[in-house]
C-alpha cells in the first residue's frame, strides 16, 4: 500500500483525534490483550482434562481443571467486555468530536462554499465516513496489535506441541491470506465506488425530499427519475456484488477451514492412532490451528480497510482543512452599542472572476434612517446584503459600520446585530414559540405576543390546537407562504437588533396584511437602520431615501417624491407596478 504525503499528514491529524483518549485507548488495548492471551488457555486446560484428568480418573485434577476452566471463561469474557465496552466509548466520542469539528467548520465558509456544495456528499462525509472511521480508529487498528501478538505466541505454543502438525496445519494459512487479500481488494473497490454512489443518490434524494411538493407542481416528475433510475441501479449493482464477495470471502475462509480440520484431523489421528500424540493434544491442536485463523483473516483485510479509512480521513480533512475566506481577526471589535450608520466606500464585487455585479458602490445607509433599494432582477440588490452580512467579503473598497470596516468586528457580533427577514422564510420543525424565539430563553411571552400582534399572526397562532406549542412540519409544512413570512417578521421583532433588513418581507402577504404589518412595524422600526428591497414599490413610497440599482451600479437616489420627478428608472418601474 502506498502511503503518500496527504494520507501521512491526514493521518498524523487523524491520530491526534484519535489519541485525545490516550488513558482509555491503553486500557482497552491492555484488556483486549488480557482477552487475547486468556483465549490461548481454554484449549490447553482442554488437553489437560482429556489428557491427564480423564484416563487417570483423577476426580480432584478434573474438578480443579474444570474450576481454572471457569475462572479462565469468566476473566477470557470479562476482558472481552471491558475492552469492547471502552473501545466503543472512544468510537463514539471521537465520532462526537469529529462530528461537531466537521459542524462547527460548516458555519465558518463563505457563500461560495454554501453556493457550490453538494449537499448529498456532504451528509455522506458527516455520516459514513466518520463511521468508517469510527471503525478504523477502535477495534481495526488495535486488534492488529492483539492479533500480530497472540499469533506469535499460538505459533510458538503449536510448535512446541507438534511441529510437524504445524507445518500441516500452516500450509493452507498462505491460500487463506491469498484468497482473502483477493476478496480484499475486490470488497474495497466496490465500498468505494458504493460510498460515491451514494453520495449522488443522497444528493438527489435530499433535492426530491426537501422540495416534494415543488417537484409535484412544477411536474418535475421526469426529471427526477432521469437522474434517480440509474444512480439508485447503480447503487443495487454494487450492493449486491459487495454481498456477493462477503459471502465468496466467508465461504473461501469455511472451506479453507475445513480443509485445515481435515488435514490435522486426518494427520493429527494418525499419529494418535500410532501413540504419537494424545487425544487432548489433537483436539487442543485443532482448535488452536482454527483460532490463528481469525488473526490471518483480519490481517489479510487490513490493508484494505486501512485504504478505505484514508479515503474516508481524506474527506473529512478536506473539509476540515478547506480554507475559511471569510477571515475573522482575533477578538473582534465588540462594542457595547451600534450606532447603526452602515456606508460603502467603492465597493466592487465579483461572485465569479472578473464579472463584477457590484461596480464602485458608494452609499450611505444612514442610522436610525428607512433606505430602500430598488431595482431590475439580478442588479444586485440582495448582493449588498449577502456583502453587508459577510457571506462574501468585498474584492476592492471597504464597508463601514459605524466608522469602522465591517472585517474588524466580530463575526458573531456583526451578525446578531443585523435582522433579516427575506422571502425565503426558513422553519424549524418544531414550535411556533421555538421558532419564533430561536432558543433565546431570555424573551417574555409577552414580547413573543407582542412581536406576534405586530406581524399579524398571533390570531391564526391561537386558532391553533396548540397555540404556541403547535409544532410545524419540517420546513413549515403547516404554514402558508405569508404565515411564514410573518413568522419570520415576528422574529425579526423579537431579536430586536438595531440593524434590520427587509428583503421582499412583504412579498408573500395579501394587501391587507401587508398594510396591517407595515403600520404595525413603523413603531418597531422607529429607532433603526433599516434597509428595504421591494419589488412592489408601493412599500418603499415612505423610505427616508432610494437608491435605484442597474447592473450593480447606483443610478438614481431621492425621496418617493424626488425620483418620481426625474421620470427616468424608479419611476418607470413605479408606473409598470401600479399599472
Ligand atoms: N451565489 C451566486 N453565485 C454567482 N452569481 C450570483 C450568486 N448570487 C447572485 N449572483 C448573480 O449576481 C447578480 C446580482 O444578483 P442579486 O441577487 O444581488 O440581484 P437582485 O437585484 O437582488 O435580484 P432580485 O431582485 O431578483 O432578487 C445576478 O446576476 C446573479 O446572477
Amino acid at each position: 500500500m502506498i502511503i503518500d504525503r496527504t494520507d501521512k499528514k491526514n493521518i498524523r491529524k487523524l491520530f491526534k483525534i484519535i489519541f485525545k483518549y490516550k488513558k482509555q485507548h491503553f486500557l482497552a488495548a491492555l484488556f483486549m490483550l488480557v482477552n487475547s492471551l486468556l483465549t490461548i488457555l481454554s484449549p490447553y486446560i482442554i488437553m489437560k482434562i482429556i489428557d491427564d484428568a480423564i484416563p487417570n480418573k483423577n476426580l480432584e485434577l478434573l474438578i480443579k481443571f474444570m474450576i481454572i476452566y471457569l475462572v479462565v471463561m469468566l476473566f477470557e469474557n470479562g476482558s472481552r467486555i471491558i475492552s469492547d465496552y471502552m473501545y466503543s466509548i472512544i468510537g463514539k466520542k471521537i465520532v462526537y468530536d469529529l462530528r461537531l469539528k466537521l459542524i462547527r467548520r460548516l458555519q465558518k465558509f463563505s457563500g461560495t462554499y454554501y453556493s457550490n456544495v453538494d449537499t448529498g456528499e456532504l451528509l455522506t462525509t458527516v455520516n459514513s465516513d466518520v463511521d468508517t472511521i469510527e471503525h478504523f480508529s477502535t477495534k481495526m487498528l488495535f486488534s492488529i496489535i492483539s492479533d500480530i501478538c497472540t499469533s506469535i505466541v499460538m505459533f510458538i505454543f503449536l510448535c512446541r506441541l507438534q511441529f510437524d502438525l504445524l507445518i500441516v496445519a500452516i500450509i493452507l494459512q498462505p491460500v487463506m491470506f491469498y484468497f482473502q487479500n483477493k476478496f480484499s481488494k475486490k470488497i474495497n473497490k466496490i465500498v468505494i465506488n458504493l460510498r460515491d454512489k451514494y453520495g449522488e443518490f443522497t444528493s438527489i434524494i435530499e433535492e426530491f425530499i426537501s422540495s416534494m411538493m415543488n417537484f409535484v407542481v412544477q411536474n418535475a416528475r421526469k426529471h427526477f427519475f432521469i437522474r434517480y433510475f440509474p444512480t439508485s441501479r447503480k447503487l443495487l449493482e454494487n450492493e449486491i456484488k459487495l454481498e456477493l464477495n462477503f459471502s465468496l470471502s466467508m465461504a473461501s475462509a469455511n472451506i479453507i477451514s475445513s480443509l485445515i480440520t481435515i488435514a490435522v484431523l486426518g494427520y493429527g489421528g494418525y499419529k494418535v492412532m500410532l501413540g504419537d500424540m494424545t487425544l487432548g493434544t489433537l483436539i487442543a491442536f485443532n482448535t488452536y490451528s482454527q483460532r490463528l485463523l481469525g488473526p490471518v483473516f483480519r490481517i489479510a483485510h487490513l490493508k484494505t480497510n486501512t485504504r478505505r479509512a484514508f479515503v474516508a480521513i481524506e474527506r473529512i480533512f478536506k473539509v476540515l482543512d478547506e480554507p475559511i475566506d471569510i477571515k475573522q481577526v482575533n477578538h473582534g471589535y465588540r462594542p457595547n452599542y451600534i450606532i447603526g450608520n452602515i456606508q460603502f466606500k467603492h465597493v466592487k464585487f465579483s461572485y465569479t472572476e472578473d464579472n463584477y455585479v457590484i461596480k464602485d458602490m458608494n452609499i450611505n445607509f444612514q442610522e436610525k434612517k428607512t433606505t430602500a433599494l430598488v431595482g431590475v432582477s439580478g442588479s444586485g440588490k440582495t448582493t449588498l446584503i449577502n456583502l453587508m452580512l459577510r457571506l462574501w467579503d468585498v474584492d476592492e473598497g471597504e464597508i463601514l459600520l459605524d466608522g469602522k470596516n465591517i472585517k474588524e468586528y466580530n463575526l458573531k457580533f456583526l451578525r446578531r446585530n443585523i435582522s433579516v427577514v427575506s422571502q425565503d422564510v426558513f422553519i424549524f420543525n418544531d414550535t411556533i414559540l421555538n421558532n419564533l424565539i430561536l432558543s433565546n430563553r431570555n424573551i417574555e411571552m409577552s414580547d413573543v405576543i407582542q412581536a406576534t400582534k405586530a406581524a399579524d399572526i398571533y390570531e391564526f397562532i391561537m386558532s391553533l390546537s396548540e397555540q404556541f406549542d403547535t409544532v410545524v412540519g419540517q420546513r413549515g409544512l403547516i404554514l402558508s407562504g405569508g404565515q411564514k413570512q410573518k413568522i419570520s417578521i415576528a422574529r425579526a421583532i423579537l431579536k430586536d437588533t438595531p440593524i434590520i433588513i427587509l428583503d421582499e418581507a412583504t412579498s408573500s402577504l395579501d394587501n391587507i396584511s401587508e398594510f396591517h404589518v407595515k403600520n404595525n412595524l413603523e413603531s418597531f422600526i422607529r429607532n433603526k437602520t433599516v434597509i428595504i428591497i421591494a419589488h412592489r414599490l408601493s412599500t418603499v413610497e415612505d423610505a427616508d431615501i432610494i437608491y435605484t440599482l442597474k447592473d450593480g451600479k447606483i443610478v438614481e437616489k431621492g425621496t418617493h417624491d424626488e425620483l418620481m420627478k426625474l421620470k427616468n428608472i424608479y419611476y418607470n418601474l413605479y408606473m409598470k407596478n401600479v399599472s
